[in-house]
């Protein structure tokens, strides 16, 4: 009797059920669908590009076993995946099958289209975007990860009652997770679009992220990739985005991981073993947050394990949202595959805030703690801090830190001691302080004439030397320095370094005071 594929890949289970674990056998095998018999040629439909892969990658010898049992030392297996057609870019090339290795020969895969295949377990998302493996695994015994969420109150007793796992042990103990409002999103709900302070620094990372948390998956930037230096908001954003988007669409599974996490449970999983696992876990993910990118570098396996995951979430029309403390095109030990689907979407930077926007982040600061402080020392922290919030929130910190323990309201002197003790190691011994004072000593005058109106001659030239060694020994800006001279503008800044660089090419006495003075900044 002529067999039909349904009965040849039922036996083929049979075979491969006998030899694999039953928690990659629901991931891996139940999902195929066969779709056609051509003598000893198997066809079988797989949800995606990934799924083909890992087979391959994971379980050909098994595949081998089975159809070599089912239709003899002749019998071959094709694979079917099917594409979405909604996306392009995601759509897999034509991946050639490795050559033979014993037993069934393979012949490369075919890709069908999404509206072609008849599959009742993965259905269309509205966008069109195909939602292969990653709804049956939901449903499957999927890997869980770290902590569980707290069930709303309601729930709490019948989910106590009806499902309630143990606390979990490790983050990729394998467990039937049917409810994945179990899985914790490792957010922090402090980060939010209403506390992330808009400036010119950060708009169209800023709006980009907005209209991924309003329409994850579906716009072109995925993935977004946000990059900027140390301190600029990166993870705020990107936090937000997930946070609103938790919000707005409750049964979306939004995980944020740092790239370093990441590898640790990789590398972890390797070592027991759970490197399916780990796979399985991240394929549940509906928009994957991964945090400074960056230190996948030279780490090959990891690497390869995240393309594959990206491959997959992107493929389904999963949001994938990255940040970096450099553009794509300058991170190094990355593997050129990785590097341009990072490009594939909208990548965003970050830039240092402008005033205005630091005076915005501060007040808001100082809001949300119940705090006030006077104007002026708001403008003078925003003058003072200027490359980076963090820091500027240290100083904040330690201003209400201060406040509370003296009991002395926030004023212009407290915060210069707060700045004291928080920012030297920026400006190192020399800070602006130092210089004033020192070229104030040297020139004999008082330190407060270098800030005053005053044009008489003697001040002017203070005044100008002191502001020529600001600039050359302390990371200020020329509009801060400008404002720490009496609230003087970038261009008198300028001219004074242009007028006294003229003076020591010009004037013999002028360059000797100059050289004296350099020896009690630089200690040469
Ligand atoms: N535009 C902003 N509005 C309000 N707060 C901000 C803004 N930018 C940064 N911050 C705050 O500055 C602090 C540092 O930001 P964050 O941790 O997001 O920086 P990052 O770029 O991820 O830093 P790193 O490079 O060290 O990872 C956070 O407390 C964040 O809330």
């Amino acid at each position: 009797m002529q067999k039909d594929c349904r009965t040849v890949w039922a036996n083929c289970l049979r075979v491969i059920r006998s030899s694999v674990g039953e928690q990659s056998f629901r991931t891996w095998f139940e999902p195929i669908v066969p779709v056609g018999l051509q003598k000893n040629l198997l066809i079988i439909q797989v949800p995606s590009q990934f799924f083909y892969e890992w087979l391959e990658e994971h379980y050909v010898d098994v595949l081998k076993k089975a159809i070599v049992q089912e239709l003899g030392s002749e019998g071959q297996l094709e694979y079917s995946i099917v594409v979405d057609q909604g996306n392009e870019q995601a759509r897999p090339r034509t991946v050639n099958l490795p050559a033979t290795r014993g037993g069934a020969p393979h012949r490369p895969p075919t890709h069908t289209p999404m509206a072609a295949q008849v599959r009742p377990m993965a259905p269309q998302q509205p966008n069109g975007a195909a939602q292969p493996a990653q709804q049956n695994f939901a449903g499957a015994n999927s890997a869980a990860y770290p902590k569980r969420q707290t069930p709303p109150a309601a729930a709490a007793a019948v989910a106590a009652a009806a499902v309630a796992p143990p606390p979990l042990r490790n983050p990729f103990e394998v467990r039937a997770v049917s409810d994945r409002s179990y899985l914790d999103s490792q957010l922090n709900q402090n980060y939010t679009f209403t506390n992330y302070i808009e400036g010119s620094c950060n708009r169209l990372a800023r709006s980009a992220g907005w209209a991924v948390a309003n329409k994850p998956g579906t716009t072109s930037f995925n993935p977004l990739m946000i990059y900027g230096g140390v301190g600029l908001g990166k993870t705020h954003l990107v936090q937000a985005i997930g946070n609103h988007i938790k919000e707005h669409s409750g049964n979306k599974f939004v995980l944020y991981v740092s790239a370093e996490k990441f590898t640790n449970q990789f590398i972890e999983s390797l070592k027991t073993n759970s490197v399916q696992d780990f796979g399985n876990f991240y394929l549940l993910v509906d928009i994957l947050i991964l945090d400074d990118v960056q230190f996948l570098a030279g780490k090959d396996r990891t690497q390869e394990m995240f393309f594959h995951i990206f491959n997959h979430l992107h493929q389904a029309g999963k949001q994938v949202i990255m940040t970096s403390d450099v553009p794509p095109r300058e991170l190094k030990g990355f593997e050129e595959r990785l590097l341009s689907r990072f490009k594939w979407g909208l990548t965003a930077d970050l830039q240092s805030p402008d005033f205005e926007t630091r005076v915005a982040i501060i007040m808001n600061k100082m809001q949300a703690d119940g705090i006030d402080i006077p104007p002026q020392v708001v403008e003078y922290l925003a003058y003072s801090v200027e490359t980076n919030v963090r820091e500027l929130e240290g100083v904040l910190i330690s201003l209400i830190a201060q406040s509370s323990l003296t009991r002395r309201e926030i004023d212009l002197e407290m915060a210069k001691q707060a700045l004291r003790h928080i920012i030297e190691d920026v400006e190192a011994e020399v800070n602006l302080d130092f210089i004033q004072k020192t070229v104030a000593e040297h020139f004999g005058i008082a330190v407060d004439l270098l800030k005053a109106k005053t044009r008489k001659k003697e001040v002017v030239t203070a005044r100008q030397v002191a502001m020529y060694f600001a600039k050359e020994h302390t990371n200020h800006s020329l509009k801060s320095i400008g404002y720490h001279f009496g609230g003087r503008d970038h261009s008198t800044v300028i001219h004074s370094v242009q007028t006294v660089s003229d003076l020591i090419d010009s004037d013999k006495t002028f360059r000797t005071t100059i050289q004296e003075l350099r020896k009690k900044f630089t200690g040469k």
